[in-house]
């Protein structure tokens, strides 16, 4: 979970407005400029001798006791707001600052007030889809510039949580706790604990030492880019239940331009019975108008248990699980803004867990397991009861069997995984991806088919070895060619142990092997324990078919695998890092870029292998051969186009000619 050692961490904190930099005017709090100016000044947020050459507008803490140091820019709107002036207009525009300095930062620090946090914490978790940086939210009940005032901390602790954690969500952080987004309220209007999350504990506790809940935090799933869904539906609203409430209030309420409702019930979803109010609910919901049922308590979920629950549900309502009547609102927002869904589209998204907010009883998975009967048959063998519980078994599987997929080679049961939502870069128990173990077992197709699902082609495993590393072993000379294609480099440490292994391959006679180190990059003149290369061991062993091939593959034939990218040239420089996909780096032509972009990224595998392959080129639309299409693993992933040469030529590069 913490993050890997490199230099520093970049954030950005978004300065909106809120107590925390308020000042007294002539009618009370507003919201104050400059808090950038303001935190220069407090030691504990800005460190200048730590800071050094850095540009005027960078704050840096001071050292955080890693070796990684934190600096980040205060990008404050105008105008600041109190939050209570603030709307899903407001809450998308935070979300399109984000979007555009995604690439930029490591994580987000959005300073906000605290009145409409959670709405607007609960916005950004719908309209922020595939996030995989923390975006974290924070504010203060006193101002920062205050003697005593909750500011300093909740700031400061934002910043560390989004710095040094990798908490990919979108969180609320106040007083020592970071909640889920969605999951939080306020509660308290004066006190420093003003937030809590009653239906989900804390992502993070903050004391002497710092406690992630990992089981909670949501996984990064796949490889798709951020998505933000900007298209909000403005029209909705909360209408809260009291005993009595007549029925043409809640017509009058009800009326177009209205179109999504979150109905505060009393406890467990109830509602007073009288056909008047019923019939006013019933009309509403036929005419599309969707409602979400929430209890107005601040614990617990809705259920069935009460007839005048059950009454209410007759309506048309959807039922709200647990979820806050602001993620509830949020989530409604969200929904209707989706293009080109029907009623029951919608209504079925209001009841699947989208963004971790809400819980639901394991009955109800169903929908969330379509099209993965997997999952949906562990829930059952696990008696699994609700979605936490669900999701925490699922995240700890899938690895698992990901990898024993992967050793059989079985790419129908890697897709299933896929569909499950599989994140193929993750590691098993023994710490190694699946790519690890279909290079080591030599599975050409799944290798292929892992490279081109995005599975990082240099990851290491516990004990620091590569794919590359394991197929040599194995001696899979078409997973070593299909692993140096997509860019796989044996590591420094390989290298520097590859030289004996060369020696002991040169004593034996063992050509093949030597080989198999040459095409995997290895130099071939490393020396061995004592100091001697391997062209040395196997003249004074007089091995001189050997000595012939070393000889050969040294001087004067070039490396006949150099990964492609070293092939395609430098990347453009305004190449976006995510459509190159960590398995490739980031030397790719535009045209790699759009083909990644769309998924068809094995036939950058093709057209490696076409390289490679003996004789002469193909002849325009002439089917590729097809010990070609097997060995790149096409053929398995549906790309007809690509399946001729004359697919192969839409690659302008001139790279690619022969
Ligand atoms: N503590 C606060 O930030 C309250 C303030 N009214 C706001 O929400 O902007």
């Amino acid at each position: 979970m913490a993050r890997a050692a490199e230099p520093e961490r970049r954030l950005l904190a978004v300065y909106t407005g809120g107590t925390i930099g308020m000042r007294s005017g002539r009618s009370g709090l507003v919201p104050g400029q400059g808090l950038a100016a303001v935190l220069r000044t407090l030691p504990m947020f800005h460190d200048q001798d730590y800071a050094g050459q850095l540009p005027e507008d960078t704050l840096v803490l001071p050292p955080t006791g890693s070796d990684q140091s934190v600096i980040y820019t205060v990008l404050e709107w105008q105008p600041l707001f109190d939050s209570s002036d603030m709307t899903i207009t407001e809450w998308v525009q935070i979300a399109q600052t984000i979007e555009r300095y995604y690439e930029q930062y490591h994580g987000f620090v959005v300073i906000h007030g605290t009145d409409t946090m959670a709405f607007a914490a609960s916005t950004l978790s719908f309209v922020l889809e595939n996030l995989r940086k923390p975006v974290i939210f924070t504010g203060a009940q006193v101002p920062i510039h205050a003697l005593w005032n909750d500011g300093r901390e909740n700031l400061l602790g934002a910043l560390l949580m989004a710095a040094q954690y990798l908490i990919p969500e979108v969180c609320l952080y106040f007083q020592n706790q970071l909640f889920r987004g969605n999951r939080a309220t306020k509660v308290d209007s004066r006190r420093f604990a003003a937030f809590c999350s009653p239906n989900l504990p804390p992502l993070a506790t903050v004391g002497a030492d710092i406690i992630i809940n990992q089981q909670l935090v949501r996984k990064v799933r796949g490889q798709d880019p951020l998505v933000v869904h900007s298209g909000l539906e403005r029209d909705v609203g909360v209408l809260r239940l009291y005993p009595g409430i007549p029925g043409s209030l809640v017509r009058a309420f009800l009326q177009p331009p209205l179109k999504g409702v979150v109905l505060e019930t009393f406890g467990s979803g109830n509602g007073p019975t009288k056909p008047e109010l019923l019939q006013e609910l019933r009309a509403a919901a036929s005419r599309g108008l969707l409602i979400v049922n929430c209890t107005h308590c601040l614990q617990g979920p809705v259920t069935s248990d009460y007839a005048a629950g059950v009454a209410l549900v007759g309506t048309g309502l959807v039922p709200g699980s647990d979820m806050t009547s602001e993620a509830a609102l949020a989530k409604l927002a969200y929904v209707l803004g989706l293009p080109g869904l029907s009623l029951d589209d919608r209504k079925q998204l209001l009841a699947q867990d989208l963004r971790g907010e809400m819980t639901l009883p394991a009955s109800e998975l169903e929908p969330a397991l379509r099209g993965s009967p997997l999952g949906h048959q562990v829930a059952q063998f696990l008696r699994l009861s609700n979605s936490q519980e669900f999701s925490a078994v699922w995240d700890a599987l899938l690895p698992g069997l990901a990898c024993a997929a992967a050793r059989a080679g079985d790419l129908e049961a890697l897709r299933v995984l896929v569909a499950a939502g599989c994140d193929l870069s993750m590691k098993d128990f023994n710490g190694q991806t699946p790519l690890h173990v279909a290079a080591r077992v030599g599975h050409p197709g799944a290798v292929s088919m892992l490279l081109c699902r995005g599975a990082d082609v240099n990851a290491r495993s516990e004990d620091g070895l590569s794919p590359l590393l394991l197929a040599v072993r194995g001696r899979h000379q078409r997973v070593i060619r299909l692993l140096r294609a997509a860019g796989a480099c044996l590591s420094a440490q390989e290298l520097e142990d590859a030289g004996t292994e060369l020696c002991r391959l040169a004593s034996r006679g063992d050509g093949k092997g030597l080989r198999l180190w040459w095409q995997a990059g290895a130099d071939l003149g490393l020396p061995g324990y004592d100091g001697r290369p391997a062209l040395q061991v196997a003249e004074s062993t007089g091995n001189l078919d050997v000595v012939a091939l070393l000889q050969h593959l040294e001087g004067r034939a070039p490396d006949p695998e150099p990964a492609l990218t070293a092939r395609l040239g430098p990347a453009p420089a305004d190449a976006p890092t995510l459509l190159c996909g960590p398995a490739l780096d980031t030397a790719w032509p535009p045209q790699l870029h759009t083909l990644y972009s769309q998924k068809v990224l094995p036939v950058v595998y093709l057209a490696a292998l076409l390289l490679q392959s003996p004789g002469p080129p193909p002849t325009e639309g002439q089917p590729l051969p097809g010990r070609l299409l097997e060995e790149a693993g096409t053929g398995d992933l549906g790309l007809p186009h690509f399946a001729s040469w004359a697919g192969y030529c839409k690659f302008q590069n001139p790279s690619y000619q022969r």
